[in-house]
């Protein structure tokens, strides 16, 4: 039996960081995914193999190997969705270590570790073939990390007896009830791979559209505008994990100063949300509102600029921006990664073109992508 999960990346149009810090945050799905494709293999086999695609890495276990690492743990597998403790993570490093995981390649390590937690917690010691593949930027701010914990969430759950879906469904499907579960469980590998995740990333993965998030808790917001936004890839590599834990030590350090920025930031998420929900009357009524969101995009990465998590890189970007008087802002956790540039309605095709251009002369990688469509879907093969 094979099934293939999808799950989107997503981009943050207002709060993040502050979404850590329990404000909150207005984030929105796009038409790039994380495919996950999982094959279940003879009992005889006796492997778990894993081949990530966009790495150009691949792993093989003996399930023998794995109990006998995982056994001092008890047995991992559970129906409800546990977090992977320090002392386990440990012992998956042992298990990845042994793979020959190369030097230069470390900084996603992680990834294999929330892998093989979610693997044997989802599905105990099956052997099988799990092939990952993206058409996301890794590591770049479009949510790569909560797309493929989704991604694998999915595909895990829909050949556990934890969920039960109808398997003669032919080509894709939406989750429906089963989508809190897999959002949970990749919630799960979100922290094995981020430290201290505030959840946004998978919740918008899992159930697409636009939304609210705060605190755990998920709105969705219905938006009555079209969004248009160049993303620009700074290709300047950054690890979610290290910026988070960078605002959290400035937090420590100052602790007034940065509740008033966190809490600015939240009024901004606030304001997204009651413009991308009215309705504008006219044409005029639509550009002034794009106007405001230009204005609020502004204020939010001054605002990410003061807890630190810019990048010279994004910097180039804002003033080649401005020269178009088109706004900016980064998206996901800064550092480099990628840059949201708000193209309102007025703006023309040769304008647009003429900004990629100059933007793509400095090394940039410019490219659109549909906003707020369908969260992760699942396709079984019946071929096989
Ligand atoms: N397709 C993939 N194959 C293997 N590992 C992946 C894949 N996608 C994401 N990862 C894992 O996620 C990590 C990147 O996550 P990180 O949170 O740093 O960036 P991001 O999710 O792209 O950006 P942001 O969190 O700011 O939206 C990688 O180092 C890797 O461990
Ligand atoms: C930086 C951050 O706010 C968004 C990353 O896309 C981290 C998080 O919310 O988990
Ligand atoms: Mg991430």
């Amino acid at each position: 039996m094979e099934v293939t999960a999808r799950a989107p990346g997503k981009i943050i149009l207002a709060g993040e960081h502050a979404v850590v810090h329990g404000c909150a945050a207005v984030a929105s799905s796009i038409d790039l995914y994380t495919s996950v494709s999982l094959r279940l293999r003879s009992e005889d086999e006796d492997t778990i193999k894993l081949l990530l695609n966009d790495i150009g890495l691949d792993f093989s276990w003996s399930i023998r190997r794995i109990k006998e690492v995982l056994s001092h743990l008890g047995s991992p597998f559970s129906l409800t969705p546990t977090p992977c403790s320090p002392e386990t993570v440990t012992s998956l490093a042992a298990l990845v270590e042994e793979q020959r995981f190369p030097e230069s390649k470390i900084g996603l390590a992680s990834g294999v570790y929330a892998f093989l937690w979610l693997y044997t917690s989802i599905l105990g010691f099956k052997p099988a073939t799990v092939v990952v593949s993206s058409e996301l930027p890794l590591g770049a701010g479009l949510g790569s990390s909560a797309a493929y914990c989704v991604a694998l969430s999915a595909a895990l759950l829909a050949l556990s007896a934890s969920v039960d879906l109808d398997k003669s469904q032919k080509g894709w499907f939406t989750l429906k009830a089963e989508a809190e579960l897999v959002n949970k469980w990749a919630f799960e590998g979100e922290k094995i791979i981020h430290g201290r995740p505030s959840g946004v990333d998978n919740s918008v993965s899992t159930f697409g559209n636009v939304i609210k998030f705060k605190s755990g808790v998920m709105t969705r917001i219905d938006s009555n505008m079209p969004l248009r936004m160049l993303i620009t890839n700074t290709k300047v590599g950054r690890d979610t994990k290290a910026l988070v834990a960078n605002v959290s030590a400035r937090k420590s350090r100052h602790p007034s100063v940065m509740c008033s920025v966190l809490n600015a930031i939240e009024a901004i998420s606030d304001e997204w949300c009651t413009i991308i929900q009215s309705h504008a009357v006219d044409d005029l009524c639509l550009s002034a509102n794009e106007e405001k969101l230009g204005e609020f995009m502004e204020m939010n990465q001054g605002l990410l600029f003061s807890i630190g998590v810019s990048h010279a890189s994004i910097e180039t970007i804002l003033q080649t921006t401005m020269k178009y008087k088109l706004a900016s802002k980064l998206t996901g956790a800064g550092g480099g990664g990628c840059v949201l540039t708000l193209l309102p309605t007025h703006v023309s095709g040769a304008v647009i073109d003429k900004l990629v251009e100059e933007l793509e002369s400095f090394g940039f990688q410019c490219f659109t992508a549909g906003i707020g469509g369908k969260g992760a879907q699942i396709s079984f093969d019946h071929s096989s």
